[in-house]
């Protein structure tokens, strides 16, 4: 053949060929960005005040709850095929132990301060996150301290989130993760551990942008932790409140955060991409909370869709949307399929 033969082809032509470029399994892999691998992945622990507990959650399936003498038992074989990460929710069963400041939260015989004890001594490489919130202990179910007339008091809130995330972080926590949307907490947080001499050890990771919506039920149910009056949609961002989850996610860096999560996932990788390019500098975090993994599984048992891909396919769109992260409730599944 001459060689003229080869390029003999109209510009328009090569130009519309992309096959050539993922024509192979590996090729198709080198197309991600960024891959999803077991070190991104942080798993959500539920940890109650009974310490014999270990019960199933009806609306999460796959996932129970444990109290902190049969968490060891359960964690030891993730540990083991890789799991680098796990985030800490305290579970009160006794209500009489909640009140209106959310006392239990750090007490020091509780189910947050006590896991994250056993899981220092019991798994020294796991890197333990605490979400940080009232909402699990306080009687009202809000996620902060309440005036009388039930609106937010964020002052006392403020402080009292500072404090609870100083306490883990005492306790030994390595990130502490305020889920409450209080504004203003990120920078008593992180003065508060700058005071305790902890700042340097504690990695502050903002929950951002945190829609109010219909995705967290589930966990509700898990955590105990519906509001008994009202709703959060007062310090939840509402759904379509795209300039909100901005400016937080703005006033968060200001605030000194040092990661972010975008939450829900599925629903909000805008808000990923925003939070990619308004925080460049940080690692963004996608929570796939209990809602989009509930309805993943109710899909697939449907036979709507196939888990496997389907759980796949979601996580990737984290990825190319900007998040370096992922909590995940998939977390062991892909421990399994990551390995294969
Ligand atoms: N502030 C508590 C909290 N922290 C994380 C979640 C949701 C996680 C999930 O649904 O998986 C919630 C629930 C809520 O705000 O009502
Ligand atoms: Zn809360
Ligand atoms: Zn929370």
């Amino acid at each position: 053949m001459h060689t003229a033969e080869f390029l003999d082809v109209e510009p328009a032509d090569i130009s519309s060929i992309l096959q050539g470029g993922y024509n192979h399994p590996l090729l198709r892999e080198w197309q991600s960005e960024r891959q999803l691998t077991k070190n991104i992945l942080i798993f959500p622990l539920f940890i109650s005040d009974d310490p014999e507990d270990d019960t199933e959650i009806e609306s999460l399936p796959n996932i129970r709850r444990f109290g902190v003498n049969k968490l060891q038992t359960y964690l030891a074989p993730l540990v083991a095929k890789g799991l680098k990460s796990v985030i800490l929710f305290g579970v009160p069963l006794k209500k009489e132990s909640k009140d209106p400041l959310g006392t239990a939260a750090d007490d020091p015989s509780g189910p947050v301060i006590q896991g994250i004890k056993m899981l220092r001594r019991e798994f020294p490489d796991l890197y333990i996150m605490c979400d940080v919130c009232l909402c699990e202990y306080t009687s009202h179910g809000h996620c902060g301290v309440l005036y009388d007339d039930g609106t937010i008091n964020r002052e006392r809130s403020v402080s009292r989130l500072a404090a609870v995330a100083v306490n883990y972080a005492k306790a030994g926590a390595h990130s502490v993760a305020p889920s409450d949307m209080i504004d203003g907490r990120i920078r008593d947080i992180k003065r508060g551990l700058i005071n305790a001499g902890l700042a340097h050890k504690t990695f502050v990771m903002s929950y951002s942008a945190k829609f109010s919506g219909n995705l967290y039920g589930p966990f509700r149910d898990a955590a105990c932790s519906a509001p008994s009056s009202g709703d959060r949609k007062c310090y939840q961002l509402p759904s379509g409140g795209k300039g909100l989850a901005r400016r937080a996610l703005k006033r968060d860096k200001a605030e000194g955060t040092d990661g972010i999560i975008v939450k829900p996932s599925t629903f909000y990788l805008d808000i990923m991409r925003d939070a990619s390019e308004i925080c460049s500098d940080l690692p963004i975090c996608a929570y796939h909370v209990s809602g989009e993994y509930a309805m993943l599984h109710a899909a697939a048992e449907k036979g709507v869709v196939d888990f496997k891909t389907i759980a796949f396919e979601s996580h990737q769109g984290f990825l190319r949307a900007g998040a370096r992260l992922i909590i995940t409730y998939l977390t062991p599944e892909f421990l399994d399929w990551l390995s294969d």
